[in-house]
């Protein structure tokens, strides 16, 4: 049997005396498109940037293809690469849509400009953006921002295979789309996951019915700090567990408490 991607093992995280993560554990497979799902607040983000690397867990120990991490990314390199989509697109507002999908091999590869031109234009034309590289990011749509977000995350270094992402962690890419703004975008992380070129195993966080339902295949459900329960997109509607069926009927009434 193959080592999973990724694996954390009791993980437990609080901000001040707020216990946010408490005992976690979850394994991620290669070609798994698994959805994070549960309340506002509940640590879905946070989940996301212990996974990245960005913020170091209180307990508990994170695998990356077998691998144990120690401290943060930027202490010590992953044996692959994990790529993160933010909620916002997160672009360089001074920089060329092109400066912005080749920043990082701008700044850390020796490739030339024009090389850097070409794969960039290669990475926009898989997230169906042609012709619109020497634009500036305030020129563009919300969700055309999103897209070329999308084109720098599954940016690679042909000096160095293991700057290809394997892994990508999405925050909410549809938060704010129009619903069929959001389709396209639902479309292309599907389109993406297939495409050589693209990245095949993602976990995906968001709260829009329809993006659970046409990205991920396994979700999992987290509130109060734990994972309440897992399964396949498609048990979500047969299941009695009470807190899935709360959070999808939109209903007030039940186990869930409403904050705010
Ligand atoms: N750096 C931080 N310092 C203090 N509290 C934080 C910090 N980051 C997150 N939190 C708190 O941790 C909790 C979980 O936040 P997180 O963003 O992970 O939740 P979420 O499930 O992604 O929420 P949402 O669905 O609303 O985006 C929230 O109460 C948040 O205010």
């Amino acid at each position: 049997m193959t080592e999973p991607l990724i694996e954390l093992k009791g993980i437990s995280k609080s901000f001040g005396n707020n216990v946010i993560l408490d005992n976690v554990d979850l394994t991620i497979e290669r070609g798994d498109s698994l959805g994070i799902i549960g309340p506002s607040g509940t640590g879905k983000s946070t989940i996301l940037r212990i996974i990245a690397g960005l913020l170091a867990p209180d307990a508990g120990e994170i695998y990356i293809q077998g691998q144990l991490r120690q401290g943060l990314i930027e202490d010590a390199e992953d044996p692959i690469f994990i790529g993160m989509v933010f909620q916002q697109a997160a672009l360089f507002d001074s920089l060329t849509v092109e400066e912005n999908v080749g920043f990082l091999l701008l700044q850390h590869s020796t490739l030339s400009r024009r090389e850097i031109k070409q794969l960039a234009e290669e990475k926009l034309a898989m997230v169906g953006l042609g012709k619109i590289g020497d634009r500036y990011p305030a020129e563009l749509s919300g969700g055309m921002r999103k897209r070329v977000s999308f084109a720098r995350a599954i940016m690679s270094n042909p000096q160095n295979p293991r700057y290809t992402p394997e892994v990508l962690l999405y925050d909410e890419p549809t938060a704010g789309l129009d619903p069929i703004a959001s389709t396209v975008i639902e479309d292309l992380v599907r389109d993406l996951q297939r495409a050589e070129g693209g990245c095949s195993t993602y976990l995906m966080v968001t709260h829009q019915d329809s993006t659970i339902r046409r990205t991920t295949d396994k979700v999992v459900f987290l509130y109060q700090g734990k994972v309440q329960w897992q399964g396949k997109i498609s048990d979500i509607d047969a299941t009695e567990n009470p807190l899935v069926r709360q959070f999808f009927s939109a209903s007030v009434d039940g186990p869930i408490q409403v904050i705010g």
